[in-house]
């Protein structure tokens, strides 16, 4: 039997009262869900049999034993259990997709790096062949670290499905949308929304309208989570209904098929006759989400001085050192600055964490030029960084009313490890070589006579 997938409706859950079709809100609920009438058991996971002939799978997301507040997984009810793969994996190459530790001892990665936006070329790429590794760092084997990546894509995968042993994805669209069709729903994600994939999920990706462009964290530590708000309280920030998990979708179509996996750092492809998209009914609190980055509520100085970034922190990811994350993503979007007597975009910064950024769009207050939509920049570890002598000379002068940035969406992955260039980075993406002189011009003000120069 063949029949479509969601899109036009057909085989999906109705979504719940009140939220965007094909959504249910919340952060790391337990959900439940599903596309048939009666095809969730209810009261147990592993009835003799299950509703319409299905095979009830669990995916672990944590350990069995994880502490109960960490403990993550999802009972999924689908027509052919996952294992039913017609042959071997056999190893495929996508040398551009690189995995941690990838250090080439003829790349420097001491230093401060600024990418002007990577072009799309005319050879169609879908989103296994238009992943492009920019860092690397930790180890994917032993599961601590992350990468980042730059995606270039303008063709659906067709019949091919994809899924990361090693990582959750972190998606942070630029240009372009894009349909993640998963085993557990369908997200569709544009520009100022991001997308969380978790470890093990199978999906395919379609181009909506393209070419897409954008940026992925790949995560291969813990999952990520809310940060702790502390004295802010139980609101701002990013608050927990607005991340959106699809409701259950499923496709029976019997088709040759492809299978690729992201195992350890390598790729391998199995061949399946059918979609592996076929779970019918699920429940769990194990998901993909979308966030709308509009949502997030920023907080900030009412006063005087600029707080740390980390006020700004969307999600976590935990590297087992209380407060020193693996990730962290920020977000930088549009917001009043109010602070009296008080120079306001970034300071001049040294810091132990490695600062990979991305503008999605507009101006970033600590560059005004240079840093532009699409592109990214690296202060690594221990490595100044800090205002260029424009945006330094212009806040230190300005008249301080109160402004609102405007025009303006630009994120950071910050962890705890430095990041590695790849040798795709260094040398064939669009590397600004003159980034340092923007710092240049910087003057000496000093002169031994008191008073503010
Ligand atoms: O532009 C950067 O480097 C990111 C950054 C932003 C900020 O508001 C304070 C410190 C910082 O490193
Ligand atoms: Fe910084």
């Amino acid at each position: 039997m063949t029949t479509s997938f969601a899109p036009s409706g057909l085989h999906q859950a109705t979504s719940p009262l009140g939220t965007t079709a094909g959504y249910m809100p919340g952060f790391g609920n337990d959900f439940e869900t599903e596309a048939l009438p009666d095809a969730l058991p209810q009261g147990m996971n592993s009835p003799q049999k299950v509703n319409y002939g299905l095979y009830g799978e669990q995916l672990s997301g944590t350990a069995f034993t994880a502490p109960s507040h960490q403990n993550e997984r999802t009972w999924c009810y689908r027509i052919r259990p996952s294992v039913k793969h017609t042959h071997r994996f056999q190893k495929i190459d996508l040398p551009l997709w690189a995995s941690a530790p990838n250090v080439d001892p003829d790349i420097i990665s001491l230093g401060q790096y600024r990418w002007d936006p990577i072009e799309h070329s005319k050879e169609p790429r879908t989103w296994l062949t238009g992943m492009r590794t920019m860092t690397t760092a930790g180890d994917v084997n032993t599961q601590v670290g992350m990468a980042s990546h730059v995606y270039l894509v303008t063709q659906s995968m067709v019949d091919a499905y994809f899924y990361s042993a090693d990582s959750e994805m972190l998606v942070v669209p630029q240009e372009g949308r894009m349909r993640f069709c998963t085993e557990l729903g369908i997200i569709d994600v544009e520009p100022q929304e991001i997308a969380i994939l978790p470890r093990g999920l199978v999906y395919r990706v379609e181009v909506l309208d393209g070419p897409c462009r954008g940026f992925v964290c790949e995560n291969y530590g813990q999952k990520f989570e809310l940060p702790g708000r502390g004295p802010i309280g139980a609101n701002c920030m990013a608050n927990p209904r607005d991340f959106k998990t699809p409701v259950a979708a499923f496709e029976d179509r019997d088709a040759p098929s492809t299978v690729t996996v992201k195992w350890c750092g390598q790729f391998h492809e199995t061949k399946i006759g059918h979609s592996p998209l076929d779970v019918v009914a699920w429940h769990g609190n194990y998901a993909p989400c979308k966030y709308d980055l509009r949502t997030y509520c920023p907080v900030g100085a009412i006063l005087f001085d600029h707080p740390d970034p980390s006020i700004f922190t969307v999600l976590t990811a935990p590297s087992g050192v209380e407060g020193t994350a693996n990730i962290d993503f920020v977000l930088f979007r549009d917001r009043w600055m109010v602070a009296e007597d008080t120079f306001r975009p970034p300071w001049y910064h040294k810091n132990v964490m490695s600062e990979l950024m991305g503008n999605i769009f507009g101006i970033y207050d600590a560059k005004p030029k240079g840093f532009i939509p699409g592109g990214m920049s690296l202060h690594n570890m221990m490595l100044p960084h800090g205002p260029d002598k424009i945006a330094f000379e212009g806040a230190s002068n300005a008249d301080l009313q109160a402004e609102k940035l405007e025009n303006t969406m630009s994120f950071m992955f910050e962890t705890r490890f430095p990041q590695h260039l790849t040798s795709f980075a260094a040398k064939d993406a669009p590397l600004q070589d003159d980034y340092i002189d923007c710092w240049a011009d910087i003057e000496k003000k000093f002169d031994g006579t008191p008073g503010k120069k």
